[in-house]
């Protein structure tokens, strides 16, 4: 039965936000965790756009759609604190990452971490990235069942160490990728206090593994100037001369890494299940690698892989690697019509929004041809297709992220060919950044 958020402020004219907190202690956490699509889809259905419910222990209220992520994303007036809303989830392991901060802190350090995303910057990544992709993917092999997901993910771990850091990881690898899986993964902890084994305690693990990895590498390479992220961010500097900190290299490091290797990981998952799926799909964007004659991409060549291109977005959109964004208030809020009062926790969901068929026809179809210029479903709503959010916080990598998937499937389409039985579908495991839940097994064959 639907209970009012709040009281409003005497007189208002405007109306209490609908919800309910659904079962005692874990409200609606199981579902939030298991089917958040369903979930929400049942919210809306019975609520509208702007409803609360409690999970993880809080009140939350969920600002659903196009015109909601707008509103939120765009922040007009400072309403929402990202800080405040990140913070409770991932604070403790991804401390002062930049996505965490806000307002003008947020700015000063977002304006010196762009120089390491900027145009020239970025080509040299690519350049660094090419070779590498050849040698992680030599050893794959003809197998019945190749598990793509850890596959990947030691693809893109490897590349980011090499791109971010500057050097291969050596015996220590193993420890840096559960660190951050770990870290990741204590975000949505249900029981969030440390207990040996648990995924909280694994989390604080994880953090101190990493900030002891990267201060151990810091005054070297504040002495080298090198191309990788790492000495970039090192050494970028504002126009008065200020740098980040020793602290803000290790911060936003950490942050980096994460943000970097977890959604390029789930992106490219996401793609070889639903290239599985559609053998056609797989056909026509390998033809369109091949017609490019080359093995390693160049900067040049990254907007003539249209196909790759469609199917990239698609696959963000049928599965968002950040599925929710949440924030709280630091000032009351109107929004359409309803009250919000400061202090409150919001959460918008691009994971939702990417499935509701108000916007999307067909929505649980693979069809990347909706970006084509021919369709442009996505121009029905700037705030319709947010897989990198929006505002001020809209993911810095998102051009990276788009340079390292094409790098990568362009190698992989070229070297390989993949398939799943007809009936075969992949189950997503939601309980944290949404993955394949089981590994995804391919059948993978060398051309
Ligand atoms: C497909 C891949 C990716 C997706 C879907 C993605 C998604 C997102 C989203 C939704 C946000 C906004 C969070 C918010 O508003 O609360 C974000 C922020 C961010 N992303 Fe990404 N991201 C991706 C890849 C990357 C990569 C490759 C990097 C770095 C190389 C990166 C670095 C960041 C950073 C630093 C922020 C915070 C920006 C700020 O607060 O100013 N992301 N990302």
């Amino acid at each position: 039965m639907s209970q009012p958020f709040c009281s409003l402020p005497a007189h208002s004219q405007l109306r209490a936000v609908p919800g309910d907190k659904g079962l005692p202690l874990i409200g609606h956490t199981l579902s939030f965790m298991s089917d958040p699509i369903g979930l929400m889809r049942k919210r809306y259905d019975q609520y509208g756009p702007v409803s609360w419910t409690s999970v993880f222990g809080l009140k939350m209220v969920q600002l659903l759609g196009p015109d909601a992520n707008q509103f939120v994303m765009l922040n007009r007036g400072d309403l929402f604190s990202n800080h405040q809303g990140w913070d409770y989830f991932i604070g403790r392991f991804f401390h002062r990452g930049i996505m965490l901060l806000d307002f003008e802190e947020h700015r000063w350090h977002r304006k010196i971490m762009q120089q390491a995303f900027n145009r020239d910057v970025l080509k040299g990544y690519l350049e660094r990235m090419g070779p590498h992709i050849t040698s992680g993917i030599a050893p794959w092999k003809d197998i019945a069942d190749f598990h793509v997901l850890n596959a990947v993910k030691q693809l893109t771990l490897d590349l980011a160490t090499d791109v971010f850091m500057g050097y291969e990881l050596g015996p220590e690898a193993d420890d840096i990728n559960r660190a951050f899986v770990d870290t990741v993964r204590a975000g949505t902890a249900i029981v969030r206090t440390r207990v040996p084994g648990l995924r909280w305690s694994k989390g604080l693990k994880g953090r101190k593994l990493l900030e002891a990895f990267f201060r151990k590498e810091i005054a070297a390479k504040r002495q080298s100037r090198d191309s990788d992220l790492f000495s970039v961010l090192c050494h970028a500097e504002t126009e008065d001369g200020e740098q980040f900190s020793d602290d803000d290299v290790v911060n936003h490091m950490i942050f980096l890494m994460m943000a970097a290797h977890d959604t390029s990981t789930i992106t490219l998952s996401t793609l070889f299940y639903y290239l599985a799926k559609n053998p056609q799909w797989q056909e026509r964007l390998r033809e369109e690698s091949q017609a490019l004659g080359k093995t390693c991409l160049d900067y040049e060549d990254l907007p003539r892989l249209e196909g790759i291109g469609m199917a990239m977005k698609e696959a963000l959109r049928l599965c968002a690697p950040v599925p929710s964004l949440p924030r709280k208030t630091v000032k009351d809020v109107e929004y359409e019509g309803f009250f919000i009062p400061r202090g409150s926790f919001i959460n918008v969901v691009p994971y939702f929004t990417h499935y509701m068929e108000e916007y999307w026809p067909v929505p649980e179809k693979f069809d990347p041809e909706r970006f084509s210029e021919a369709r442009r479903e996505d121009k029905v709503h700037p705030y319709a297709w947010v897989p990198f959010g929006g505002g001020a916080h809209k993911c810095i990598g998102l051009h990276f992220a788009e340079m390292q998937v094409k790098a990568i499937l362009h190698q992989v389409l070229l070297n390989f060919r993949w398939s799943v039985p007809q009936d075969y579908e992949m189950p997503v495991d939601t309980t944290s950044l949404p993955v394949p839940g089981d590994g995804l097994p391919v059948k993978l064959e060398r051309i």
